[in-house]
């Protein structure tokens, strides 16, 4: 942080609380935040991060305290309506475009400076200048739709959009996951950015699961747990397992650490799914490729295999998951070329069940309460018995659940009142809980606290050892040490494996700046045009 010395604080918390119903979501919450500081908001899932945030922005109205931004104090209980009046821009962890926008028309909503004739290529000219700066490899183009963009790419565009000036300056960025679905290099830049923008006053505060994202980033962290903020740490001088420690998430940690070398899957232990099947050769999904000699490449996913699709982000990792998904739908083995994988044949033996990171457009039914949010998938099979719907197993199959990933709240609560995380959670279980062959991940710990993410991994290390064979795309390199395999893609194909353990930040993108790194740049931007 650059010293902005005798400036008033830009933001002042005091004592503020917020209960829903019987919920106590904030409790006498206080904090602060210099100019020019980057401040991290760690805690479990519903520990109350987003709550107070909201509160801040004035955009859920709290039951007592104050709020203070550059030196202009109200009180906690009354609502904001344009927050950007009082320099403030938030990002929130569901992202908050219109699917059928341009994007130069989104920059324009969101823009206010832009108007006239030119109002479509001047906010995205300011857009752009942002985007650049942020992410240099963006490739996002004014005509695309955002409802054809990546979710990464959708929050490149939420994040560059709350920096673009539009005449009215912000002193305060909430920024609640930012990074949640970037990949490293895109983080990495766009943390260079907020630094340098720190250094011109700008304050920040950021709530994210990474905790080494916070530590080697901001100046100070606040933690929070159930709803209390119990203290200050100095991001320079803390450790994740000294953060995890007070959000009193460290036993779960030690609980579920990541396999040992050469505790990989067999074929010999691929034997307990119900309804496992293999193809012939033995496989569940089979990847076949052209290669640069023109020799076909041939890449098999066996029962009990956990393999990750790894890259750098719009390198097709992402595309291939979903036409392996695809193609689970599609007759038994037969291999498909589709329009989106064009350099990837896909074939799949067996049925699979998906779980998605934007759950906002993938993944919630949001009018339905927890509970058939979370059996929905499950009514076929295994909640139903003789064509009817059995109750007994559809609660037992809930209560399991609820259990396995610590879900907190009633059933019958509506999914839209449980905290980001939670609703995450609940999409994993109502995929596991189906028993297919083959499950498929989209970044399926997206906003999910470092408790569950142990749960989560140990539990799909057990249903692999019962013969499921399981997909991962996943954004955060750490986490793909969990896997057995880790396909490393780039410009739609796959370049090089890696075992779980060898997958390192620094392998996967070693592997994919490999051979065609030129071709990658210019082809990634033309991608979702499809
Ligand atoms: N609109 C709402 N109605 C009812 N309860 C709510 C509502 N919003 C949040 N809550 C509850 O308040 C608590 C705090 O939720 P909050 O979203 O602030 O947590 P969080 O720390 O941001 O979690 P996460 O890391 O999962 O995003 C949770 O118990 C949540 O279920």
């Amino acid at each position: 942080m650059t010293e902005h010395h005798g400036d008033a604080p830009t933001l002042v918390v005091e004592d503020v609380s917020k209960s829903f119903g019987s919920t106590r979501a904030v409790r006498s919450a206080s904090f602060h935040v210099a100019r020019g500081e980057l401040i991290g908001i760690a805690g479990h899932n519903g520990a109350g991060k987003s709550t107070v945030l909201k509160v801040v922005n004035g955009s859920v109205p709290g039951d007592v305290g104050s709020v203070t931004i550059s030196g202009v104090r109200r009180s906690a209980t009354e609502a904001v309506a344009h927050p950007e009046h009082l320099g403030v821009r938030t990002v929130y962890q569901e992202l908050a475009l219109a699917p059928s926008l341009r994007v130069d028309e989104t920059a324009a909503v969101f823009d206010p400076s832009a108007r006239g004739r030119r109002w479509r290529s001047d906010a995205w000219k300011s857009l752009k200048a942002v985007l650049d700066e942020m992410f240099p490899a963006h490739g996002i183009r004014p005509g695309h739709v955002i409802s054809d963009l990546s979710f990464a790419r959708r929050q490149m565009i939420e994040c560059a959009m709350t920096m673009v000036d539009a005449g009215r300056p912000a002193s305060l960025v909430i920024l609640d996951e930012p990074t949640s679905s970037l990949d490293g290099t895109a983080t990495e830049s766009f943390y260079a950015y907020l630094k340098r923008r720190a250094a011109g006053g700008l304050s920040a505060i950021v709530t994210t699961h990474r905790l080494n994202e916070m530590i080697e980033n901001l100046d100070r962290i606040y933690v929070m747990r159930d709803g209390r903020v119990l203290g200050e740490h100095v991001a320079a001088t803390s450790s994740k397992e000294s953060l995890v420690a007070a959000m009193g998430l460290a036993e779960h940690e030690e609980a579920h650490r990541a396999p040992e070398a050469g505790e990989g899957p067999s074929l010999t232990r691929a034997v307990a799914v119900a309804n496992a099947e293999a193809s012939d050769s033995g496989s569940v999904v089979e990847l076949v490729q052209q290669g640069e000699d023109g020799a076909e490449e041939r890449f098999e996913i066996r029962p009990g295999e956990i393999i990750g699709f790894a890259g750098l982000e719009g390198h097709g990792q992402l595309e291939a998951l979903e036409a392996v998904h695809r193609a689970a739908a599609r007759r038994p083995g037969k291999r498909g070329r589709d329009r989106r994988t064009e350099h990837l044949g896909v074939s799949v033996v067996g049925d699979a069940a998906y779980v998605s990171g934007d759950r906002g457009v993938r993944g919630i039914f949001p009018i339905w309460d927890v509970a058939k949010n979370l059996s929905f998938s499950s009514l076929k099979r295994p909640v139903t018995r003789g064509g009817l719907i059995s109750k007994a197993r559809e609660r037992e199959l809930i209560d399991e659940w609820y259990r396995r990933l610590g879900i907190k709240g009633a059933p019958s609560d509506l999914i839209t009142s449980l905290s980001g995380g939670t609703q995450q959670k609940a999409l994993m279980a109502r995929a596991m809980a189906v028993h297919s062959s083959l499950l498929l991940l989209e970044d399926p710990t997206r906003g999910v606290d470092q408790a569950t993410k142990g749960d989560f991994y140990g539990i799909l290390r057990e249903q692999a050892d019962k013969g499921q064979t399981i997909v991962w795309y996943s954004t955060e390199n750490e986490e793909l040490r969990n896997c057995d395999r880790v396909l490393v893609f780039q410009v739609g194909r796959v370049v090089g494996t890696l075992t779980g353990e060898e997958a390192t930040e620094d392998a996967v993108i070693a592997l994919s700046f490999g051979q065609r790194t030129r071709t990658a740049q210019t082809q990634d931007s033309s991608k979702e045009e499809i």
